[in-house]
């Protein structure tokens, strides 16, 4: 069985991190294993509160599965501190980890942070050089670029920008933007490839971003290549964002086996 590793904050309400990441790995077939860098008290309301685990427990997380399964792609998402990220970077660096997925999460949803602001000059220096895909929003990817987050700018520009801090693809998603569809847009370096579907009229959306990366991780270790991970992932969130779990009071998370009940 193929085997994919998250490594990410816990959503308790169970719609976006972790939670999402090993619902999406399994709705492909993957085999989903977890490091746990954050626990949030979370639900589809906003943030609670969150404690980062200790650097020693995310450094034994990360050596406990990476010495013994074999992953043929992983993903980043929610990293919380720059300590965090460094230990990461290292084990990415020391186990080869390939096909990595870098979600650079900054603030759910709700709008609540979730990553400390010293924290951004780490993730670009020594995370996102090590990245197959980084898939950031269209804030984050501003944010990451140093423009500010009321500037109108081309998802073009942005994707060409970010693909100079050394990732192999860049994938900026559209979804915040307005308008009848959602398009994200994916650069090598070479050439541009949109990817878009029927905007869905929903304020639940809690977990989009989480479930696109792991989707993309997870049809990287099927041995899609790039552009194909991206094509599956994209119908696969639309599909759930359509279905959606109406679960919660307020931003509901998406429904991640939406396209696994269409089989039967
Ligand atoms: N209302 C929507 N209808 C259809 N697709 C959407 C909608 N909102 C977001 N998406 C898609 O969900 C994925 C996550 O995008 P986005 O919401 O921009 O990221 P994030 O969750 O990180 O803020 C993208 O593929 C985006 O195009
Ligand atoms: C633990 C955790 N990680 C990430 C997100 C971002 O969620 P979204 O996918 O909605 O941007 C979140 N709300 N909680």
């Amino acid at each position: 069985m193929k085997q994919a590793l998250t490594i990410a904050g816990s959503d308790s309400g169970g719609g976006a991190g972790i939670q999402a990441d090993l619902k999406t790995m399994t709705a492909f077939g993957v085999y989903g294993a977890s490091v746990i860098t954050a626990v949030t008290a979370q639900n589809t309301l906003g943030v609670q509160g969150f404690e980062t685990m200790s650097i020693d427990l995310v450094d034994k997380q990360l050596d406990s599965v990476l010495s013994d399964l074999n992953f043929s792609a992983a993903k980043t998402g929610m990293l919380a501190t720059s300590q965090i990220i460094k230990v990461v970077a290292k084990k990415v660096k020391e186990y080869q980890l390939e096909n990595l997925v870098v979600d650079p999460v900054m603030v759910a949803t709700s709008g609540d942070i979730l990553l400390a602001k010293e924290a951004i000059a780490t993730i670009k220096e020594e995370l996102i050089p090590l990245a197959k895909v980084i898939t950031p929003n269209l804030n984050e990817a501003k944010v990451l670029i140093g423009r500010d987050i009321a500037e109108e700018v081309s998802l073009e520009l942005l994707a060409s920008e970010l693909h100079k801090l050394g990732s192999e693809y860049v994938l900026v998603k559209g979804g915040h933007q307005v308008g009848e569809n959602a398009i994200d847009l994916l650069y090598d370096g070479v050439e541009f490839i949109e990817y878009t579907s029927k905007r869905v009229d929903t304020k639940d959306t809690h977990g989009t971003g989480c479930t696109l990366s792991s989707a993309i991780a997870s049809n990287l270790a099927l041995g899609y290549d790039v552009k194909e991970a991206v094509k599956r992932s994209k119908k696969y969130i639309t599909e759930a964002i359509k279905a959606g779990c109406n679960v919660g009071n307020g931003n509901n998370p998406v429904n991640h086996f939406a396209m696994v009940y269409s089989f039967e």
